[in-house]
């Protein structure tokens, strides 16, 4: 006898294989009766299955030897009772915001520096500050340069997304920024301290991706600090000082990259691979700013 199989949701090959082995032929009517059913074993589909919602129509599907495609694809579509769509399977990857941090001296500006030049979509906030402009810097590239009481305006008017006081200035991420180019599509980079880090973790949880970037050694790291020649010797004791501390907060962090002797370029391509992994979630982070 030929049990009707429509109503079972079970694996055509389990069923058949076990009948192969006391009925042979039993497994050959079987399976021929009706080869066109669809997604038979579906271990992550909570869909119903076909005699609960529609059953295949009677339609025969051509030999795949002699069929064109497009009639092959029809049939397939008639079969199923339903057109293919050609709408994107996957939609659109959410913008990030992406934190990076690391100790002083790192190499975290010319990390940045790099990754803009060769992604495209990428927004580097520029911070607002108090601090009075430099030679040489420009006001909306560098920072936005603003009074106190301006900056404090912006606090009170709960525009920033952090800000903190650093050697007597202000310095704060403005929210609006990030809205407007998150509303873009493009994915967004701070720069932040440890402090800032940690602020942020604190605000933003695991909505946004925090990227701790480190030297190969803390030799190394001490090095590029004093090639660097931008530090005094008291503010280079106190950087080296606090980095050491620093290096422990790699453990809040989701990923940590190297930023090895020479090996900038190297460095770039593994942020581009989080960046391009965090793309590809099935679940994606949302930040809401
Ligand atoms: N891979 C690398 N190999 C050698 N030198 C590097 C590398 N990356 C950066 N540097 C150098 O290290 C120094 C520090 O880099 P950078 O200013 O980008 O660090 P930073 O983390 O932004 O520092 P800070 O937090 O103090 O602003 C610079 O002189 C830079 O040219």
């Amino acid at each position: 006898m030929i049990l009707p199989r429509f109503c079972f949701n079970l694996h055509p090959l389990s069923l058949s294989l076990s009948r192969t082995r006391s009925n042979p032929l039993l497994f050959f009517t079987t399976f021929t009766l009706h080869p066109q059913f669809p997604q038979i074993h579906k271990p992550f589909s909570s869909t119903p299955n076909m005699c609960e919602s529609h059953k295949p129509s009677t339609v025969s599907i051509p030999s795949v030897d002699s069929a064109d495609r497009p009639e092959l694809y029809r049939a397939l579509e008639s079969s199923l009772g339903s057109k293919f769509s050609s709408e994107p399977l996957v939609p659109t990857p959410k913008p990030l915001v992406i934190v990076i941090s690391g100790p002083s001296g790192v190499g975290k500006d010319c990390l940045i520096k790099c990754l803009r030049e060769v992604r495209q979509n990428i927004h580097f906030v520029v911070t607002a500050t108090s601090r009075p402009m430099r030679e040489g810097e420009v006001d909306g590239k560098d920072y936005f340069f603003m009074s106190k009481e301006e900056f404090l305006k912006l606090v009170e008017n709960d525009e920033l997304l952090e800000y903190a006081l650093v050697y007597g200035d202000y310095k704060g991420i403005p929210k609006q920024q990030i809205r407007d180019y998150m509303s873009k599509g493009y994915d967004i980079v701070l720069r932040v301290d440890i402090q800032g880090a940690a602020t942020l973790r604190k605000i933003l949880g695991d909505s946004a991706v925090f990227v701790f970037l480190v030297a190969e050694s803390e030799s190394e790291m001490v090095m590029r600090l004093i090639n660097r020649k931008t530090e005094s010797k008291e503010s280079l004791l106190v950087r080296v000082a606090t980095a050491k501390e620093e290096l422990r907060q790699m453990k809040n962090f989701d990923y940590v990259v190297v930023n090895a002797e020479g090996k900038l370029e190297s460095c770039v391509k593994t942020l581009e691979s989080i960046i391009d992994a965090e793309k590809a979630k099935v679940s994606q982070r949302r930040a809401m700013v």
